[in-house]
């Protein structure tokens, strides 16, 4: 199914709490909804769902208005299959009965087949007999997403399915869910809090935030071609920092003259702003410039050093962890990038 939310406000008691959200899913794609805590994710799921109204706007499934325009499709009529934070398996029912009772309209023995199916799809076709207390955390979500699918939904809603699962759990599951989803065909919109969860499982990541839609694009877009301050910050690490335009390609800064990553609109000398992750940042011993470590964040694989560099700015480094070196000390640091993401203040929205 094909899904359009066009310039969307949703709210409660006639307070606005998200507008002008716009975003497409193709069919069978897989979308995913991050942002801060109370930025309105579940309440645009839940206005996908059916269960609150639109404000302004508009969401269509495959062209069809499901709610907008004078139309509002009651939930149970939009055939989308919900999977919630608390997965909510019948206690008394085993777990084959909980995939089968969306069924129940269903011929006996297709009934019985499909839910067969949609358990070994999520990898438990062996625990069809057990009652769901005796199913790990992960194993009810999995279970939980079989018997949203069963029913053959036009597509299948999410709301911070594994938000009660350790992160490592939560990761691999994300991964073995989009697995089950792409095998159906059946594309998705989830809710989470898990940037991580949302990278492995999402087609396109949309950021919600500040009562809008901030950007709506692929994971790799997100992190290297932020639209915004905002969508930079709340995506990935990383430091903003102040440069000057030089002309329409360049900017200056600390680091030297850099090439943008889109053509500049501000005059040469204006003020802007430019977003340096920390893998752009390279320690090498012979590199000119040195920088203070004032921070270190130990993370396994690799050191996250808060570098102080001689004009007071701060960036970080992402540096591999053999190369184990003390707050205060001087490290060497180059930048490795061709192109630097840039803000300029008088930029219309949508750019860069
Ligand atoms: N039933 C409700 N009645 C009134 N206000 C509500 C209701 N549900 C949510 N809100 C408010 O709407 C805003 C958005 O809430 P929502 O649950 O959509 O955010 P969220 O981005 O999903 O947050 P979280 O990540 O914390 O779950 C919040 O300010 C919240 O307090």
């Amino acid at each position: 199914m094909r899904l359009e939310i066009d310039n969307a406000a949703v709210g409660y008691d006639g307070r606005v709490v998200l507008s002008g959200a716009s975003l497409e899913l193709a069919d069978g794609q897989i979308g995913c909804l991050i942002g801060p805590s109370g930025a309105g994710k579940t309440t645009l799921l839940r206005a996908v769902a059916g269960f609150e109204p639109l404000a302004a706007g508009c969401i269509r499934a495959d062209g069809e208005v499901l709610v907008g325009n004078g139309v509002h499709l009651a939930p149970e009529k939009r055939q989308m299959g919900m999977v919630f934070q608390d997965h909510a398996l019948l206690p008394h029912l085993s777990v084959i009965d909980n995939v089968r009772f969306g069924l129940f309209r269903w011929p006996r023995a297709k009934a019985k087949s499909r839910a067969e199916a949609m358990l070994d799809l999520v990898g438990l076709a062996d625990y069809a007999r057990r009652p769901p207390h005796q199913l790990s955390g992960g194993q009810q979500q999995r279970v939980a997403l079989a018997r949203a699918l069963a029913p053959e939904p036009r597509m299948v809603l999410l709301d911070e399915p594994f938000s009660s699962l350790d992160p490592e759990l939560r990761e691999r599951l994300a991964i073995q869910v989009r697995a089950a989803l792409k095998a159906t065909g059946i594309g998705a919109l989830m809710v989470t809090h898990s940037q991580a969860e949302a990278f492995a499982m999402a087609d396109l990541v949309g950021v919600i935030g500040e009562g809008r839609l901030q950007q709506w694009t692929t994971a790799y877009d997100l992190y290297h071609r932020p639209a915004n301050p905002f969508v930079a910050g709340f995506v990935g690490e990383g430091v903003l920092l102040p440069a000057r335009v030089v002309d329409d390609m360049h900017v200056g800064t600390g680091f030297g003259v850099l090439t943008s990553d889109h053509r500049l609109l501000s005059a040469p000398g204006s003020q802007v702003q430019m977003l340096l992750r920390p893998d752009d940042v390279i320690h090498d011993d012979d590199a000119p410039m040195q920088a203070r470590i004032v921070r270190r964040h130990f993370r396994g694989a690799d050191f996250l050093y808060t570098l102080q560099v001689d004009d007071g700015e701060q960036v970080q480094a992402l540096v591999p962890s053999h190369h184990d070196h003390a707050v205060g000390q001087d490290i060497g640091i180059r930048l490795d990038l061709e192109h630097v993401v840039v803000f300029e203040p008088e930029a219309p929205a949508g750019t860069p």
